[in-house]
């Protein structure tokens, strides 16, 4: 946390998923969330959670952000945004242009959309997978509503894939990591500066 807040990353993601192997309980969540309060915007990851589990880390963790990564529908998207007072993000898994076709629908109550790479076959993580997808069906997507791409991302490929899809928001996961759920430092500062170099075209 501390690496992403100096190196100026906008936002920062909190794991509300017990398979995943970033996975915070909420005593972690509030102290990481502390330490980004005022600094970046703070995104609470959640995987079909319900309306008790999103109240209960709204009241302890205070995050700035709802992010829906499985199959919430858009009404339910729009409970939490009114219950909870917060924004809401969905993830939509991508791996054709033709997955992109239902992100029209969640943009009606969606603050923000992410474009995810599919996990691949029998992963039990619908999201954070270190797969990617073709960056360039993401050009000229034109939604009224911010859009972020993420999957398979890292500090080596990050400024292409920017480049490539014209997005001006990524985010990303294992391509910051030494070993499956270990964060490193040194990564994120160079994800962050890789990203921040970019000159988004248009
Ligand atoms: O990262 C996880 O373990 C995870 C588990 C369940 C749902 C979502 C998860 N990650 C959410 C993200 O937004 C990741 O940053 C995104 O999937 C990109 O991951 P990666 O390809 O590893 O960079």
């Amino acid at each position: 946390m501390a690496a992403a807040l100096d190196a100026g990353a906008d936002m920062v993601g909190l794991m509300f998923f017990p398979k995943s192997p970033r996975h915070v309980s909420l005593s972690q969540a509030c102290r990481l969330a502390d330490m980004a309060r005022g600094r970046a915007e703070i995104v609470a990851v959640t995987v079909n959670m319900d309306l008790d589990g999103l109240s209960r880390i709204n009241e302890l963790v205070k995050p700035d952000t709802f992010q829906f990564h499985g199959e919430e529908a858009p009404e339910a998207l729009a409970a939490a945004k009114v219950m909870q007072g917060t924004k809401v993000m969905k993830a939509i898994s991508i791996s054709d242009r033709s997955d992109l076709e239902q992100a029209h629908y969640y943009a009606v109550v969606a603050d923000r959309l992410l474009f995810d790479a599919k996990p691949p076959k029998g992963s039990e993580l619908p999201g954070g997978n270190g797969v990617s997808y073709d960056w360039t069906i993401l050009k000229d997507l034109d939604l009224k509503k911010p859009f972020m791409l993420s999957g398979g991302l890292d500090p080596e490929n990050v400024a292409e894939a920017i480049r490539l899809s014209g997005v001006s928001e990524v985010d990303v996961s294992s391509g910051v990591e030494r070993e499956k759920g270990v964060k490193d430092s040194g990564l994120i500062r160079a994800f962050l500066a890789a990203a921040k170099g970019v000159k988004v075209p248009g």
